[in-house]
């Protein structure tokens, strides 16, 4: 049996990396893989374990077919690689960081896979992120605007995620909180599958 793809998304600065990490192990446990993300984002930025490559490997590399799923957005280019087909061909779940642009072309791709919405109120997020500090505060100002210009699911009414097919995970509490739910949304999830 294939297994399933689950396609982590929400604004910059809700938590989607501190989840998949504070996540892992109990996932991983249960045989669940975690893909690393090529990102044209230098090496030492803080963040997420991704390899970070030039635009020009980027370009090279999705030239190659190394990437599952790719996009661009903030004046980056992100890959998913290949290898989370053999893994779903295997049978084993895999967690990505996605992308709300990008989720109806991953949709295609992958008919089944389940999307998770990260939410936090704008306030908390841009404390968060300038807390964070990787980014400028005018690039701050932006990932906050473009997460704003989401009307399908950075809104995320109740209505359109039902409509979209997306489950909602609040993070403006404590992270734990926000891991233990995720565990829970996955098992619900696998008994309805
Ligand atoms: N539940 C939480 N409570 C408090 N701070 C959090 C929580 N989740 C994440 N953070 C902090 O918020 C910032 C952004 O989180 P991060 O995981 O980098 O978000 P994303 O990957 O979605 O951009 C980080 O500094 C992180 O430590
Ligand atoms: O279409 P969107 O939902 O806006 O997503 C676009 C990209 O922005 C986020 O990455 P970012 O570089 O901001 O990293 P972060 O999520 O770790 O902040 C997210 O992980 C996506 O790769």
């Amino acid at each position: 049996m294939q297994g399933r793809l689950i396609y982590l998304m929400g604004p910059s600065g809700s938590g989607k990396d501190s989840l998949l990490q504070a996540a892992r192990a109990p996932l991983e446990a249960h045989g669940c893989r975690f893909a690393r993300r090529v990102i044209t984002r230098s090496a030492e930025s803080v963040g997420e374990d991704a390899l970070g490559v030039t635009p020009d490997e980027f370009e090279r590399l999705q030239g190659e077919g190394a990437f599952a799923l790719s996009w661009r957005a903030n004046g980056l280019a992100y890959g998913i690689p290949r290898e989370i087909d053999d893994w779903l061909s295997a049978g084993q779940d895999v967690l990505i960081n996605g992308s709300r642009g990008h989720l109806e072309v991953a949709r295609q791709r992958y008919p089944d896979l389940l999307a998770i919405l990260l939410q936090v109120d704008e306030a908390v997020l841009r404390q968060r992120l300038l807390a964070r500090g990787r980014e400028t505060p005018e690039q701050i100002e932006q990932r906050l605007a473009r997460s704003r210009s989401f009307a399908v699911v950075g809104g995320a009414s109740a209505a359109t995620v039902a409509q979209e097919h997306i489950c909602v995970l609040d993070n403006s509490g404590p992270l734990q909180q926000t891991v233990n739910c995720l565990l829970h949304l996955l098992d619900e999830t696998r008994r309805c599958a």
